[in-house]
């Protein structure tokens, strides 16, 4: 194995340190804690583990956490009657449901109803359209975790050839977005790609966000890239990503691993976008650069 093995787990701390930092000058100032509303519908263990863990991250970075468990059977307009008054809530600066919904429930209609200045997973069209068009808004956390790591571990990514595998509105789009806002040559690949080993071996940076185990194979990628692996798959070997880690470690410059890799910049970057909107919120100025 040669490839530096970026620590998420480590960055992720990093992050939510400065982010209590600014949290306390916020609190200071404001005179009120920045507020995370998380909504949980029914008790996929999964999920349940996400929104426990959101909830400790946010009390320990001096924040208010809202948290509201909904049966599995809630009904689509109770969801959005919450949504509601949570836009309305002038304690809650942030929003955020948690997905997979159950079936019943149309999860476009749900998180477009979100005030997209409460926005803070980014999902919402106009918090898209933002991103795409080089506005101020919410970028989704997963990818601008990617992003913060490929940079921890790059420096500046301008001119790198950067292939995103997978087209899903709330990773792969974004992160080809924010890889442009780079200025890396991006290309995204998705199931209809033809020859994607090639595809990926042109590539300085690889992202995976297929959600199939190990479907990125050492062979493709090219000596020396940097690899990131946002899959998170629970199989009988236990969580794996999509990338096959040994291979590509033995040929990479740097990969993440699974886990400890991209997850848990997931929730420090939630808590940063949460800290932002309580900041654009109350007219308050803050230090961007430590974000
Ligand atoms: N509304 C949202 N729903 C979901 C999101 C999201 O960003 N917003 N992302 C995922 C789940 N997720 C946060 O919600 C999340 C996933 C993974 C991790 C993480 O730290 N993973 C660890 C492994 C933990 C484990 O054992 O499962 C790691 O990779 O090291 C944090 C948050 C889907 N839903």
């Amino acid at each position: 194995m040669s490839a530096t093995i970026i620590d998420g787990k480590a960055a992720a701390a990093a992050l939510r340190e400065r982010i209590r930092l600014q949290t306390e000058g916020f609190v200071a100032r404001a005179g009120r804690k920045p507020g995370l509303a998380v909504v949980l519908v029914g008790e996929d263990p999964a999920s349940s583990v996400y929104v426990r863990s959101k909830g400790k991250a946010t009390i320990a970075a001096g924040m208010a956490s809202f948290e509201h468990k909904l049966p599995i059977d809630v009904s689509q307009d109770e969801l959005i009657a919450l949504v509601d008054s949570l836009n309305a809530d002038e304690a809650v600066d942030g929003i955020l449901v948690q997905l997979p919904l159950p079936k019943h429930i149309d999860e476009q209609a749900v998180t477009t109803r979100i005030d997209p200045d409460k926005d803070v997973d980014g999902f919402h069209p106009v918090n898209a359209g933002r991103l795409a068009t080089g506005l101020n808004g919410f970028v989704p956390c997963t990818p601008y975790g990617c992003i913060m790591l490929l940079k921890e571990q790059l420096g500046d990514l301008t001119g790198l050839d950067a292939v995103v595998i997978g087209r899903s509105n709330i990773v792969g789009k974004p992160m080809a977005q924010l890889l442009l806002k780079e200025s890396c040559t991006v290309t995204v690949a998705h199931s209809r790609t033809r020859d994607l080993a090639s595809v990926v071996h042109r590539a300085d940076i690889v992202v995976a966000a297929v959600g199939v185990p190990h479907m990125v194979k050492g062979e493709w990628i090219k000596p020396g890239a940097t690899v990131i692996d946002v899959g998170i798959n629970r199989t009988e070997d236990g969580l794996v990503g999509d990338v096959d880690f040994a291979g590509a470690a033995s040929v990479a410059g740097a990969i993440t691993p699974v886990p400890g890799g991209v997850g848990p910049m997931t929730i420090a970057v939630l808590l940063r976008n949460t800290l932002i909107s309580a900041h654009r919120r109350a007219g308050v100025a803050y230090d961007k650069d430590a974000l």
